[in-house]
């Protein structure tokens, strides 16, 4: 049996910060993990530096029996510790005859949790039996697992609803589990119902009435699950469970990440090791690519919009000095500060933007004022910078003239799209182009399974022999999105009210292996549109060959 407390942990076993991500987290609508996906994010946990890992429910689910039998050979856990999850022997039954508690010894995990009842109405009613036999089940489950050399928690559910309603029969499940040789008494919040002071007066309460070492597990039904674990542990409690992300049933769980952020940054508590902080977004990003989740932007620390400025004001004091719109050094959790040059930019926004691009506009106040009245202007009229930085580049640039003479490899004499419906139901675009390129003017036709397809193949047709750098560039993402009636029409200035009056953006997502970058094009013809984001990125190639980002 390997051993029972974390190794190489700041805290040691002082403080556990417990990670629920392959049991509760699995639980989240939308998750399934593999046993395969759960070693590795077992992995990834351990690397991070956290205590206690939950693997899961052997005996109740295949996939977590097989996870503990291929973590015994296949997981080398340097920090943390593997916890199977239970429930306690079944009411009027022995724990030694019981085939779920059986297989959480023969899962081979060094740590159990046991989930127990401890609101008296689930007992009655859920459970359907009485107080007495509530705590036997409890206690007889925990002193089989302590004999067998197991340690132990137990997550009393629905703690706090249970409490508030009978609270003497709450602390007697809580007894019988510490009496029997449990380690913590964890304190669930399995409805998510509460909010921080409450919370953290009742976490108080049991702590002076009963001097137990108490744990906090918070659902976020009311989206503070991380506020009331932080205040659980500002009151006394000293395990914190959490999950990945937030991953869980409903709303999901205490974030992980978020939960680390503030007891590191904010407490000053040091709960994994002082290097691995820098982990913090990379891990997160690294277990949504494992859940198959698309990450939160907007996740708090971790998310990319989270050091993200986009208000002018902010722009121009953060410029002075980025703590002054910043909570922390984006760098401490290996997050970016980022800012966004839309409608809402200033000057300052501006000047920031372009040393990210490698431009210096400290001295250039009229270029400036210049490229911020254009974005204005033109985010009045549906288009968008906020994602498009190569094009807000090209925009800067001109205004610089910093480019070659137009960053554009080739001129545009004219283009046409032909969309043919054919009898036998098939639909073919065709698109000519006829452009000028190195002095040459050429035409092109192509075909394509749509019209921006086609007009795409018979562009590259007609530059390949003139750019040799053009196969090397792909569309890796393209987004079309029809802007609400209202908007200001990009043409004839006036108000969309119908939807085929709508004005279209497209944004373009292109690659060459080593970078990506992002262009947009508006108007009210979704063809030209999208045909003014190909050409802005292709310009924007052009470009930075010959303006490399500084
Ligand atoms: C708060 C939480 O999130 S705890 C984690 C919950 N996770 C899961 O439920 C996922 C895994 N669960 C499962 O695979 C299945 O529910 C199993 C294998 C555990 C049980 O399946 P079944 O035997 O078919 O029972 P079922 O799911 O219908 O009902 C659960 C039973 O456990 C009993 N039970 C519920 N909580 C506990 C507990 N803490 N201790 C002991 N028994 C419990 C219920 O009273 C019910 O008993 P009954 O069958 O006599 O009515
Ligand atoms: C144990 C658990 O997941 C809960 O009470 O919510």
């Amino acid at each position: 049996m390997s051993r029972t407390t974390p190794a190489e942990t700041p805290l040691g076993d002082a403080f556990h910060l417990y990670d629920t991500t392959l049991r509760d987290g699995a639980q989240g609508e939308g998750i399934s993990y593999s046993a395969a996906d759960k070693l590795a994010v077992a992995r990834l946990l351990d690397e991070l530096g956290v205590g206690f890992i939950e693997g899961g429910w052997p005996g109740a689910l295949p996939k977590d029996t097989e996870f503990f039998a291929r973590a015994a050979h296949e997981l080398d856990l340097r920090h943390a510790v593997l916890v199977a999850f239970g429930a306690t022997r079944r009411p009027d039954t022995k724990a030694a005859d019981d085939p779920q508690v059986r297989a959480l010894l023969d899962s081979g995990a060094p740590a159990v949790t046991l989930v127990a009842k401890s609101d008296r109405r689930h007992i009655e009613r859920a459970l359907r039996t009485d107080v007495d036999e509530a705590c036997a089940m409890v206690s007889d489950t925990v002193a089989l697992l302590v004999a067998e050399g197991r340690r132990v928690f137990l997550d009393a559910e629905h703690f706090f609803d249970g409490y508030a309603y009978d609270s003497d029969t709450s602390l007697r499940v809580l007894t019988a589990a510490m009496e029997a040789g449990a380690d913590v008494a964890v304190l669930c919040d399995t409805n998510g119902g509460q909010l921080p002071l409450g919370l953290a007066d009742t976490v108080r309460d049991v702590i002076d009435k009963t001097g137990f070492r108490v744990g906090i597990h918070c659902q976020d039904d009311t989206s503070c699950a991380v506020a009331n674990s932080v205040a659980a542990v500002q009151a006394g409690a000293t395990h914190v469970q959490c999950t990945a992300n937030g991953y869980g049933e409903r709303a999901g769980n205490a974030d992980l990440f978020a939960t680390i952020g503030n007891l590191v940054t904010k407490l000053d508590m040091p709960v994994i090791p002082q290097e691995r902080m820098t982990e913090l977004a990379r891990v997160s990003h690294a277990l949504a690519e494992i859940a198959n989740i698309a990450p939160d932007t907007h996740q708090a620390y971790v998310g990319s919009s989270a050091f993200a400025h986009k208000a002018g004001l902010h722009a121009s004091a953060i410029k002075v000095d980025p703590l002054l719109y910043n909570h922390i050094d984006p760098s401490v959790v290996g997050n970016d500060q980022r800012v966004l040059v839309t409608e809402m930019a200033g000057r300052a926004s501006l000047e920031l933007k372009g040393r990210e691009l490698g431009v210096d506009l400290a001295g250039q106040p009229e270029v400036l004022t210049n490229v911020v009245g254009k974005v204005k202007d033109l985010e009045a009229r549906g288009w968008s910078f906020e994602a498009a930085d190569a094009s807000l580049e090209l925009l800067l640039r001109d205004e610089l003239s910093q480019s070659t003479v137009d960053h554009t490899p080739f001129r545009l004499e004219s283009y046409r799209v032909i969309l043919d419906h054919r009898l036998d139901g098939e639909i073919v675009s065709e698109a000519t182009v006829k452009v000028q390129v190195a002095e040459e003017r050429v035409i092109a036709t192509a075909e394509g399974n749509g019209p921006v397809h086609a007009l795409d193949a018979a562009l590259r047709k007609a530059l390949r022999p003139h750019l040799s750098w053009l196969d090397s560039v792909e569309l890796v993402d393209y987004k079309v999105r029809i802007l609400t009636p209202g908007a200001r029409h990009p043409v004839n200035g006036s108000d969309s009210q119908h939807g085929t009056d709508a004005v279209t953006r497209v944004l373009v997502v292109s690659a060459d292996g080593g970078q990506e970058w992002t262009t947009v094009g508006v108007h009210g013809n979704i063809v030209e549109a999208s045909w003014l984001a190909l050409c802005d990125a292709l310009a924007h190639k052009a470009m930075r060959l010959t303006q490399p980002v500084g």
